[in-house]
């Protein structure tokens, strides 16, 4: 029965016996009332089972189980403790168990408590002995002041979650009463260990794997399980001859935490709430509060209201960006951030591409196409970090108006990545010839939209109060911050465009201005070799763009 799968290798002697098994068998329903519900048994012929040599147990790092934690009188006094039926308080029924809290409670609506509303009565005192025990042994470092108790009938579990960081110190201890049953940990990377947690054992989570791993019970009514020297484990390794059904009965277990009050400083910051938190809220981002709306203004306003016309005149792809698009192996998962009207999405359809955009006109204008694709900013992307093989971000971080800012979008974009997993970033060129060769930028002043009426190249060149130098469009940058002039065709205004609403419309000029920050030679590299967790694999200069292609470590 090889492990995780729902179904098992019987060996016959010769071919005759394993025909006539097959007769006999297949399609029957099984007798065995044990399974409680009707089964049918399925049987298929195979030559060979290739046996898959598991590697030895190895439970995650920073988890200790102690078996026998405590005595059978100990256990029943504290399921004693717990009365389900008399006191509901701080009592839910959730889908796939029953909880009970103390101390604290825990708020499934946000994953997290209320530092500042202890509940009245504290831990109940039959608690004091097995905390004392944990502390004398060196087990853990923290008295806890929280207690979940949760019930799990057969067929119940609790969804694969790390512990709120913010919430809960290091070493989380669950204490197991009632029938066994394996819990699964997890590691980011796919790997899991399923653990088998027996009556009266002490689980303490610690470090990597309190932080870095989940733990979670699956809801079912049987354990796969291993028996090695007569003794049950879970199916952590070994060999899959051993392995058979465990049935499951009613377990309770006692999970006790320390409340945390400071932030969290653990190892793992990519999936450390605290950190996150710290990280958006740091000072560079705060005190520029300035850069946010000027981007909120000049960028975000802009695309909003130019979108249908902006679309139009986006629909070649850039020859070098498909390159990396075809080059990527097939089944790739890629993420698009900053997708615009989705002239990426879908250039090889062999790839799940998944773009985001500021501009929800935009991604309406995806949408359209059929193509995946959501609102959000590209410094806060929805998307699960580390899940992605490949991430584009093209002519994005340029709108971005501080270094910071633009340093947090590729934290952003690379965090998105696997190991392995690369990153093709392009941005606007200072730079507009290069190599004594013009860009397509100044080559085509008669194209495109942006060829402007000579009305508008002066403005003083600063446009409202924001101090930035107007760009002449089709010319050379003599600014690296600047602001583009951009002519809305009328017909192509948006309807939630205000300025194509009522009266207004006739004042306001249908020349939409445009932030950007053109990067320097070397510029974009040197912002990307910041990051401690990419490399730069590739740099060069594409038709006055400035390009690299990163690599996650
Ligand atoms: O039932 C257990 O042992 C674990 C409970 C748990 O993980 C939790 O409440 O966060
Ligand atoms: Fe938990």
């Amino acid at each position: 029965m090889p492990p995780n799968k729902p179904y098992s290798f019987v060996k016959y002697s010769s071919t005759q016996e394993a025909i006539s098994a097959h007769t006999s068998l297949s399609g029957q329903e099984l007798p065995s009332s044990d399974l409680e519900q009707k089964t049918i048994l399925y049987l298929c012929f195979v030559d060979k089972v290739e046996v898959q040599e598991l590697s030895p147990p190895t439970l995650p790092p920073g988890l200790i189980i102690v078996e026998d934690f405590i005595s059978p009188e100990e256990e029943l006094t504290l399921l004693e403790s717990i009365r389900w039926e008399t006191d509901n308080c701080n009592q839910k029924a959730l889908k796939h168990r029953r909880v009970k809290h103390f101390g604290y409670e825990f708020r499934y609506d946000n994953n997290n408590i209320d530092k500042d509303k202890p509940l009245p009565g504290g831990l109940p005192e039959s608690c004091n002995a097995v905390l004392d025990k944990c502390l004398q042994q060196g087990l853990i470092k923290h008295r806890p002041d929280q207690l979940t108790v949760n019930q799990y009938d057969p067929g119940q579990g609790i969804p694969p979650h790390v512990d709120t960081h913010s919430a809960f110190e290091d070493e989380i201890v669950s204490l197991s009463l009632g029938a066994e049953i394996v819990m699964d940990f997890k590691h980011p990377s796919g790997s899991s260990v399923p653990v088998m947690v027996t009556q009266r054992s002490l689980l303490v989570m610690g470090g990597e794997s309190r932080y870095l791993w989940t733990h979670g019970i699956t809801p079912r009514k049987f354990d796969v399980i291993q028996v090695s020297e007569g003794q049950k484990v879970g199916t952590v390794g070994g060999n899959t001859e051993e392995l058979t059904l465990n049935k499951r009965g009613t377990r309770t277990s006692f999970t006790f935490r320390k409340i945390r009050h400071g932030p969290c400083k653990c190892a793992f910051p990519s999936v450390c709430d605290s950190q996150q938190e710290q990280k958006k809220s740091s000072p560079p981002l705060v005190e520029d509060m300035g850069a946010a709306s000027l981007e909120k203004e000049y960028v975000h306003k802009v695309y909003e209201d130019i979108a249908s016309h902006f679309s139009s005149t986006r629909h070649t792809p850039w020859p070098k960006v498909v390159d990396f698009l075809r080059s990527l192996p097939m089944g790739s998962l890629v993420a698009d951030v900053g997708c615009g009207n989705g002239k990426y999405l879908g250039v090889n359809n062999d790839l799940y591409m998944i773009g985001c955009d500021r501009s929800k006109n935009l991604i309406d204008i995806c949408g359209e196409k059929e193509y995946e694709a959501c609102v959000c900013d590209a410094l806060s992307v929805p998307f699960r970090p580390g899940s992605f093989d490949a991430c584009i971000s093209i002519a994005v971080i340029h709108h971005f108006s501080t270094e910071e800012r633009r340093l947090a979008a590729i934290q952003v974009l690379t965090d998105l990545l696997r190991k392995g997993g690369q990153a093709l970033i392009y941005v606007w060129a200072m730079e507009q010839e290069y190599n004594k060769k013009k860009s397509k930028y100044l080559k085509e002043s008669k194209s495109s939209n942006e060829q402007l009426p000579l009305s508008s190249k002066a403005d003083s060149n600063h446009e409202g109060n924001s101090k930035l130098p107007v760009h002449t469009n089709r010319t050379a940058f003599d600014s690296q911050d600047l602001l583009v002039p951009w002519h809305l065709k009328p017909k192509c205004q948006s309807k939630n465009s205000e300025a194509s609403t009522g009266e207004e419309q006739l004042v306001l000029s249908n020349v939409y201005h445009r932030y950007y920050h053109v990067f320097r030679e070397g510029e974009l590299e040197a912002l990307c070799r910041k990051l401690q967790d990419v490399t730069v694999q590739h740099t060069y200069h594409d038709q006055g763009n400035w390009c690299v292609i990163l690599e996650k470590l």
